[in-house]
């Protein structure tokens, strides 16, 4: 419904997946809710963010299913420019870079009799990156090996389900914490331990011939070294513990996108700041 002339424009996106813990646009307002009829599954291909074309990763979209709820966040843009910006900003990473389109549904928040409509980003099965139906033990495989320039793929399926443990423990979704589980079985045969607190996630090497001097998590997008050297030998991982790990491969500079025509110097893919990927 276009807006009157003197009445602000707002419209209301929904994330569900990187969009909850990296929306990369200013947004007024967010809230916790869901939609209907849909169920979270990681049949998206990504050769970019999360993945590279020899390697591909798997992230977050939505398929039909009439009992399910798919929970996340609603961002709330208001005017013009907010509104310009973020459609900007998805309709490059989301729909040119990762293969989404858009529908709208109705969300309902949480806890509350509202209920607004959403603007989400979904892949549709005529998008060439998108897999089609995978196992669970399919999809774990798969995101414990990929990477791309935003980082690598476990953190990507990580981060989603510590928003839901997070916000919303009562809440069961046995496709994604299964996948949760596999993901970090498969790291610690790997070799690898896994940290995730607070957005920062990495990955350590299990090599005893490492010097743990610097382990470099990445960090939204920018890395920050922390100082390792008081490492520990860590037990084996149980969901949720929170161990170190190394971080994973900051944006490589070719990969970067910066608006040239804005003074903007954050790159609009991964928020990583223009001097920090220059460095
Ligand atoms: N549309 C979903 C998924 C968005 C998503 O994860 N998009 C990928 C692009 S393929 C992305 O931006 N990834 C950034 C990252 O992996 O850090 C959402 O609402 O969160």
């Amino acid at each position: 419904m276009p807006s009157s002339p003197h009445e602000t424009p707002s419209m209301w996106v929904f994330g569900y997946g990187s969009l909850i813990w990296k929306p990369g646009f200013t947004y007024t307002e967010k809230i916790i809710g869901f939609i209907e009829g849909y169920a979270r599954r990681f049949w998206q291909g990504s050769i970019s963010h999360r993945g590279t074309s020899e390697y591909p990763g798997r992230v977050a979209t939505l398929v039909k299913e009439n009992e399910s709820k798919v929970w996340g966040l609603a961002y709330l843009l208001v005017g013009d420019d907010q509104i310009a910006e973020a459609m900007d900003h998805l309709d490059l990473r989301e729909c040119t870079l990762g293969g989404y389109t858009t529908f709208t549904e109705t969300f309902y928040q949480k806890d509350k009799e509202d209920t607004v409509s959403v603007w989400i980003y979904s892949a549709t099965p005529d998008n060439h990156l998108y897999t089609g139906p995978e196992t669970v033990e399919q999809v774990a495989h798969q995101v414990s090996k990929a990477r791309g320039f935003c980082g690598h793929n476990a953190e990507y399926v990580l981060k989603i389900a510590n928003f839901m443990q997070q916000h919303l423990p009562n809440v069961e979704e046995d496709d994604l914490y299964t996948l949760e589980k596999l993901i970090l079985k498969n790291l610690e045969q790997m070799g690898f331990t896994v940290y995730l607190k607070d957005h920062v996630f990495s990955l350590i090497e299990n090599n005893p011939d490492l010097e743990y001097g610097e382990n470099m998590a990445l960090h939204n997008g920018s890395l920050q070294a922390e100082k390792t050297s008081n490492l520990k030998p860590v037990p084996p991982l149980q969901h949720g513990r929170k161990v170190r790990v190394y971080g994973t491969p900051e944006c490589e500079p070719e990969n970067h996108l910066f608006d040239n025509a804005s003074d903007d110097e954050t790159c609009l893919i991964c928020n990583c700041s223009r001097m920090q990927s220059a460095s």
